[in-house]
């Protein structure tokens, strides 16, 4: 994992500083550029798939990316997530997957791939809400969790509760400096400041190593999410590359270990970094992006490489293998893009008798209040999940 570097100040930036950054950070500071509204950005080198004739860029054809046919095996992993989680069809109603889009895979960088729209909405709604309320409980911890003393039921369970929580008495974490200008907030008020949580294996940003004795269960659900993602690109047919690109690591040996959930607020962004503290680096990374959009930049083993820009949409998996595991990657712009059936209520209260549906108004309010949550922040949240051995 990288360190977190969120950079929330407004500083313009001087165009004619550009020049000595490393193409990496060119390209960062062009889709930064917090001044600007997303309309006013140029997005047309963002690699989209709902616009397949973007340009990466790399002006060479057999450069561009590669959609790999590979609906069935989407329409199987959909199958395997809503089978994972044991999710009744109706609570959320999908859209109709007539119109899968495929994988797609991009030679410039092998071992990187896009699923775009891989979960569907109900999916997307559970891990939405399980990030929000259940994942970023204690003892997990969070960017909070060393100034805060946050109840073990978590800051969503305690969000209508007036009363303040308190800030530590003593430091929780010696290398924290506890900050002065912080005081005792109410849960609401702190869900505003969730910026990070981990998940698993617990890790140390300061050292860039994971603790050795803090484990904490990895969240069931996520990990059988993520496991049927591995299964799905083990092995992906694409004839135009004329060999198989995908992961070739064994679903079976993957185990879903640890994890960061990421949110960002409209001027929140990730600096380039490599996600290299697992001693094992062959399983894939699965990163998985929630509500607003975001601008996905991934280069090359330095700063050197220019990366290509991806549009990453809620419900969209990346997958880093192969070479993308060990690539400079971040996340400098989040539009201010929802989707549109985060607009809608989510669920239908039926009325047809069912025996479920007092439990399915219970969570479909839940559902509602989380997705308000993420609705109005513009909030993008991202799941990222390593096997570390
Ligand atoms: O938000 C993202 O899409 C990427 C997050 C990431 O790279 C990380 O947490 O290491
Ligand atoms: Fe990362």
């Amino acid at each position: 994992m990288g360190k977190r570097k969120r950079m929330l100040a407004n500083n313009r930036p001087d165009p004619a500083s550009y020049a000595n950054h490393t193409p990496f950070r060119q390209v960062e500071r062009k889709y930064k550029q917090k001044h600007r509204s997303a309309a006013e950005l140029d997005l047309c080198e963002v690699y989209d798939p709902y616009r397949s004739s973007t340009s990466t860029s790399t002006n060479n054809n057999t450069e561009q990316p590669q959609v790999s046919p590979i609906s069935d095996d989407l329409r199987t992993l959909r199958q395997a997530l809503r089978a994972a989680l044991g999710w009744s069809a109706d609570l959320i109603p999908d859209a109709a997957d007539a119109d899968l889009p495929q994988a797609v895979v991009f030679p410039a960088i092998p071992g990187l791939i896009l699923l775009p729209a891989a979960l569907p909405r109900s999916i997307q709604t559970h891990l939405t809400h399980q990030s929000i309320a259940t994942y970023t409980r204690p003892p997990n911890k969070s960017n909070m969790t060393a100034h805060w003393s946050i109840p073990p039921s978590g800051l969503w369970a305690n969000r209508h509760m007036p009363d303040p929580i308190p800030l530590h008495a003593e430091p929780v974490d010696p290398s924290i400096t506890p900050s002065a200008h912080l005081s005792p907030e109410p849960a609401r008020t702190l869900m505003d400041r969730l910026r990070w949580c981990t998940l698993g294996f617990q890790y140390n940003w300061t050292t860039k190593k994971y603790y050795a004795d803090e484990f904490y269960t990895f969240p069931s659900d996520l990990a059988a999410v993520t496991h049927a993602i591995v299964h799905a690109v083990e092995s992906l047919a694409c004839p135009l590359i004329g060999k198989d690109v995908g992961t070739g690591y064994p679903a079976a040996q993957y185990t879903a270990q640890a994890g960061v959930l990421n949110v960002y607020g409209p001027r929140d962004t990730l600096m380039a970094h490599v996600d290299e503290s697992e001693p094992n680096m062959r399983p894939p990374l699965v990163s998985i992006s929630l509500g607003a959009q975001g601008v996905f930049l991934i280069g090359g083993p330095t700063r050197e490489t220019r990366p290509i820009a991806l549009r990453v949409r809620s419900g969209d998996v990346v997958v880093m293998s192969a070479g993308a595991r060990e690539a400079f990657h971040g996340v400098p712009r989040i539009l201010d893009v929802m989707p549109d059936w985060m607009h809608v209520e989510p669920v239908e209260q039926g009325d047809d008798g069912d025996r479920r549906i007092e439990d399915v108004g219970q969570r479909a309010s839940e559902w509602r209040e989380v997705i308000e949550y993420l609705r109005a922040r513009e909030a993008r949240v991202n799941l990222n999940v390593r096997q570390v051995n």
